[in-house]
């Protein structure tokens, strides 16, 4: 039977069925998908295929591992060669931000943007507690909304307190994987909870548990909200934040950018130094935002800003 890995925790995977009924699934000795040198053979949102234990009803055995359409990996510090799939086959990246209360930076947005630009998933940007902006706070809103969806980001506003776009926010995620991040206090957890309230226990205890400062390894779980929609909320997301891109590749994953590299006098132009650089001059005209190059530089120059 086919089926879509919604949990694992490195021994056993808790695969839904095609028949929409949910299995507890281990794999038969070595499982790997070619090319691959990962910790966690299996990752969330893996397709796979697995024959039903005979003796044991609602068990099974993962036989194969479809090829993924993208997954998001956290490469091993020591071993550059290997990693971590957090999660596979993500239809779109969620970013939760505030811009007050607490303010979430342009250079944290960047970097989760450009983070799963280089995994090749969407992005999107769910602005929250609008319900709290002045005048020149929602000034500011528009502005910065602006500024990502002239690079080609959506953008949504919403307030999970007044429920003000809770709809929007359904009709986004609907009949797609979703992975939802955002930092502490954004309001990520108020607005699962007004989506989809049966998960929130859960979501409660994983915060539970890492508050007790018990190691937690990152294993990420899917989460079924409605007819082939799924939502990713994993104790290590917060950490989509940190990259690791060669520097060369790095202008490549801001798409207003990328657009101008083949204008650059050299093709390995870094926008930095260089003479004859399409992309500083685009930035002196004020046609890719300032902050935005900003981040580029900061990300080049290795600054580990999680903010
Ligand atoms: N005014 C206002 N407050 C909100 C809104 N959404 C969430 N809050 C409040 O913001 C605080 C943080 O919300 P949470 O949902 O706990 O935030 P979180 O992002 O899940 O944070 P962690 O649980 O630390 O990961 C709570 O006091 C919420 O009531 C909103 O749209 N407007
Ligand atoms: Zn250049």
């Amino acid at each position: 039977m086919k089926g879509l890995v919604l949990k694992s925790t490195g021994s056993w995977y808790e695969v839904l069925g095609d028949n929409d009924r949910s299995y507890t699934c281990r794999t038969r000795g070595k499982l790997r998908l070619k090319g691959f040198k990962t910790t966690n053979p299996i990752a969330v949102g893996d397709y796979v295929v697995f024959s039903l234990d005979e003796e044991v009803e609602g068990q099974g055995v993962i036989d194969e591992i479809l090829p993924r359409e993208n997954y998001i990996i956290r490469k091993s510090v020591k071993l550059k060669s290997q990693g971590h799939i957090i999660a596979s086959n993500i239809d779109q990246a969620i970013l939760i931000v505030t811009l007050a209360y607490p303010r979430t930076s342009l250079g944290f947005i960047d970097r989760f943007l450009v983070t799963a630009e280089s995994f090749r998933i969407p992005q999107v940007l769910i602005f929250n507690k609008i319900d709290l902006l002045d005048g020149d706070a929602r000034h500011y809103l528009a502005e910065i909304r602006s500024l990502y969806e002239n690079i080609g980001i959506q953008c949504l506003e919403v307030s999970a307190l007044t429920e003000t776009g809770i709809e929007d926010v359904k009709d986004l995620l609907k009949g797609k994987k979703s992975l939802i991040s955002g930092h502490s206090g954004v309001g990520k957890s108020t607005l699962i909870n007004k989506i989809a309230p049966e998960i929130n226990q859960k979501t409660g205890e994983v915060s539970d548990y890492a508050e007790k400062g018990i190691h937690t390894t990152t294993f990420a779980e899917m989460f079924r909200i409605g007819q082939d929609t799924f939502i990713i909320d994993t104790p290590g997301i917060k950490e989509l934040g940190i990259i690791d891109i060669d520097k060369e590749e790095l202008s490549d994953y801001f798409p207003e950018m990328r657009a101008l590299q083949p204008e650059c006098k050299f093709h390995n132009c870094t926008h930095t130094h260089e003479p004859k650089c399409a992309v500083k001059d685009a930035v002196d005209e004020g046609e890719i935002a300032e902050s935005r190059y900003m981040s580029y530089l900061s990300i080049l120059e290795g600054d580990d800003n999680r903010r």
